[in-house]
């Protein structure tokens, strides 16, 4: 790699991001170049339709085909592979229904790794605390993480209370790292979501909350810093029904608030719990309920029986008589209404003041689900996508496990995360990739302690490991036993919403470069970058503003690259508004073979996020099934390039109604090109509009600011939605913004309320541009390939 030339890096460094785009769906439209750039020529639309037309397989529509290659290709590599050692012998020390697989989710500083701090160290895990602020947290290991107090990658450790095993990862809150977070849910069985007190439900614990929706994955709610000035963990509850639309099941109650926040009432037990300090490892002690809280904790523990009892028809007749259940039953109730999502068990605490953290293991441990307490995994055979395939959670089936996360390692390379959830994986096996229909060895089993390790022989379901030495797999996709074959449902993957031009600064950082973008693509299926060898500029995309400086700055620390990065810019879409039919005929005939090719397509808008789709509607072979795939090649190299400003297409379905062929004169070739002819065509004809990112964005000022902050977003096409107030005399401005007015937006409200005011902002959808701004972009597109 090293004594490679930087021609040959950047060829490698361009078919890995085609690769990766292929995988990914990115778009390879340049960037004007930045400031340093001195090549500005116009760009080859056939170097941008190689690398378009490999951006859009497998990533839109085409799986059919995808899917159909790699069944052929797994047939023939499972006759080369009579041998698979899958020798895992190793037994089991803790029973299965002893296993949880957990994560922490939130919004950014509700408290995640300060709890996963405590967590790690009453598990007896770490011998001392580390703190975010002193950017000593075991699990924020990353150099950034510690100089920003902020988590950035999802961190997987394992641990153990009462006997249980508890495999726990660690996400981020920030909007800008939501891969972490979805990438986090699709292996986890159960969650704990944390609420800041005082701010209660933030926008970010609403959107991880619909990610875990998505996933079904069963949560209990904790409700972090109750020694926070303007604590109130029943406005918290109260924004868990109205923010999420959940239905909460108070298992304790705070003893005191803010500074005289000492411990909390468990409703179950109907005990209080106190602590004697606040010091690490302070001693709590189960006492009587205070006098002054009795009748409110009866008050709760009559709605938590009355809640739990629907569980079970016995319990609900008993209760109707009169009878309460015991503390057994009501534990296996609650249990099994978290884990029906029937309710969401909420208790509090102070993580930062080590109150309320053992009694939350123990409600991890009570309430959330072991595998087996979940339904079995559902995946389809790698030859036949239609036959659904289900892997129990046992050792004895056959193994099945997911990569959920590819990180790159200083002492081994890179290291693959795989949720094991059939089955066992021993070191030294291969196993099939079955996505793609390749063998993987398995070099070293690594259980992960956050950035620390430990080799293992084997590992058993329901584990989560890291593999070291696989070579071809990527996040979401599926490694099993090569004989029983399973593909495991994919995640998804958040499209980029934004992009930046990056120029090496030196000649000696191209290389460093390409190497550094390769792998930080392979860990971040969230980030894309693409080459443009015509104009000489490398884009790198994300999702937002810190997403990419984190990048850049990784790239500068890890692969010690030196760039020059451009202004960010915005990720825009084209689509269509109305239904056209075009028929184009593509006919040559210059000296040899001629050419011929006649297509009538019909492009149909689909609903926003549908992406891109193809169908075949011929009839009697007007266009003979041989030449079909040069239809689709050439519509997919088209739909990154679209008409009005070269953005990739998207929410299109493009339908081959009808055609003709030559005998002599007709070939893959020729349906290519009159594919792309009917494209262009077609998709002019058929109301082609911009589309651009939609932010959600709140913003939280004191009053005294809040007129310049409304004055300010309506300035930058900003529709406020909503008002409110926030505790501490705080107001709530709630607005959507098209991303593109609001880049540095953070330094502007700094600015503006000297500091005060924060904000958060989520994509909330794509929405059309608007047309005086659609003509901006149109020019500045013909002025780049003019
Ligand atoms: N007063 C008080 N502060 C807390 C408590 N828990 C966490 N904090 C502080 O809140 C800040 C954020 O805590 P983190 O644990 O980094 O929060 P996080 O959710 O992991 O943050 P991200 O990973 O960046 O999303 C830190 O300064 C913590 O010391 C608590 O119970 N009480």
């Amino acid at each position: 790699m090293a004594a490679a030339s930087a021609e040959s890096m950047m060829k490698l460094s361009s078919n890995a991001s085609s690769t990766l785009c292929n995988l990914n769906g990115s778009s390879r439209r340049p960037l004007p170049p930045t400031s340093h750039s001195t090549q500005r020529r116009k760009s080859s639309s056939s170097t941008r339709v190689r690398a378009l037309s490999s951006s859009f397989l497998g990533s839109v529509g085409l799986n059919s085909i995808a899917t159909r290659l790699s069944a052929l290709q797994q047939k023939q590599l499972r006759r080369n592979f009579s041998v698979f050692a899958m020798a895992a012998e190793e037994k089991r020390t803790v029973p299965l229904y002893d296993y949880r697989n957990i994560g922490i989710m939130a919004h950014i500083d509700a408290g995640k790794t300060t709890t996963t701090e405590r967590i790690l160290y009453y598990t007896g895990r770490n011998y001392k605390i580390g703190e975010v602020h002193e950017g000593t947290a075991t699990m924020d290991w990353m150099e950034q993480e510690q100089e920003r107090g902020i988590t950035i990658t999802s961190a997987a450790t394992t641990t153990f209370w009462n006997k249980h095993r508890i495999n726990i990862i660690d996400t981020p809150g920030h909007v800008d790292f939501t891969l972490e977070v979805e990438r986090a849910l699709r292996v986890l069985d159960g969650a704990i979501c944390l609420f800041d007190s005082v701010a209660g439900v933030e926008p970010q614990s609403e959107t991880v909350w619909r990610q875990a929706d998505k996933y079904g994955v069963p949560r209990i709610c904790f409700v972090n810093k109750m020694d926070r000035l303007g604590a109130n963990f029943f406005r918290t509850r109260d924004m868990i029904v109205t923010n999420l639309g959940a239905k909460p099941l108070v298992l304790q109650l705070p003893i005191g608030a803010e500074d005289t926040f000492k411990g909390v009432i468990d409703l179950v037990k109907m005990q209080a719990i106190l602590w004697s300090g606040e010091e690490l490892g302070a001693k709590f002690s189960y006492v009587d309920i205070p006098a002054d809280l009795q009748e409110l904790a009866q008050e709760y523990r009559a709605q938590m029986i009355e809640n739990i009892v629907e569980q079970d028809d016995a319990a609900m007749e008993g209760y109707l008589e009169g009878i309460e259940p015991d503390e057994a039953t009501i534990k296996k109730l609650i249990r099994q209404g978290t884990i029906s999502s029937s309710f969401v068990p909420v208790l509090c605490g102070s993580a930062f003041k080590n109150k309320g953290v053992q009694p939350l293991l123990d409600a991890v441990v009570d309430y959330l689900p072991s595998p087996i307490d979940l339904p079995a995994m559902k995946g389809t055979d790698p030859d036949d996508p239609e036959l659904i395939i289900e892997r129990n959670a046992s050792d004895d089936e056959p193994f099945a496990g997911l990569a959920f996360k590819i990180m790159s390692d200083p002492f081994v390379g890179s290291l693959t995360f795989v949720r094991v959830y059939a089955g066992k994986l021993a070191a030294g096996s291969y196993v099939l990739n079955s996505n793609k229909g390749k063998k993987e060895r398995i070099g070293r089993l690594l259980e992960m302690h956050a950035n620390s390790r430990e080799d293992i022989k084997v590992a058993l379901t329901g584990d989560i490991v890291a593999l070291a030495g696989l070579k071809d797999t990527i996040t979401g996709e599926t490694l099993c036993d090569p004989e029983k074959p399973i593909v495991l449902e994919r995640m998804d993957f958040p499209d980029p919403v934004i992009k930046v031009a990056i120029e090496p600064k030196t000649k000696a950082d191209v290389d460093k470069m390409s190497v550094g973008l390769i792998k930080l693509a392979q860990e971040d299926p969230s980030f894309h970058f693409s080459r443009d060898e015509e104009i000489n500029q490398t884009v790198i995309e994300g999702m937002g503003e810190l997403h990419l400086e984190i990048i850049v700055d990784r790239l500068k620390r890890e692969y010690k690259v030196e760039a020059n990065v451009g202004a960010p810019q915005v990720n825009y879409r084209e689509s269509i508004s109305k239904v056209t039919e075009v028929k184009y005929v593509h006919k040559k005939q210059s000296g040899g073979a001629g050419q011929f090719a006649d297509v009538t397509i019909r492009f149909e808008p689909l609903e926003a996020g549908s992406g891109y789709e193809f169908k075949s509607e011929i009839k009697g072979g007007a266009v003979p099934r041989e030449y079909i795939p040069g239809v689709m090649k050439g519509l997919e190299e088209s739909m990154s390039n679209g008409v009005l400003a070269g953005y990739p297409v998207v929410d299109v379905r493009a339908v081959l109604v009808d055609g003709s062929y030559h005998d002599v004169d007709s070939s893959v070739l020729a349906f290519q090109l009159a594919a792309r002819g009917a494209f262009r065509e077609g998709i002019r004809k058929a109301g082609p509009q911009m589309l651009e990112p939609i932010m959600k964005v709140e913003v939280v000022t004191p009053e005294e600011h809040l007129g310049d902050v409304i004055g300010d977003l309506n300035s930058r096409r900003g529709q406020i939605n909503n008002f409110g107030d926030k505790p501490g005399g705080l107001k709530v401005v709630d607005a959507l913004v098209p991303l593109a007015e609001m880049f540095q937006y953070v330094s502007t409200l700094r600015g503006m309320t000297k500091g005060r005011a924060s904000y958060t902002m989520q994509l909330a959808k794509f929405d059309v541009v608007p047309q005086h701004i659609q003509n901006q972009l149109a020019a500045k597109e013909e002025a780049v390939t003019a």
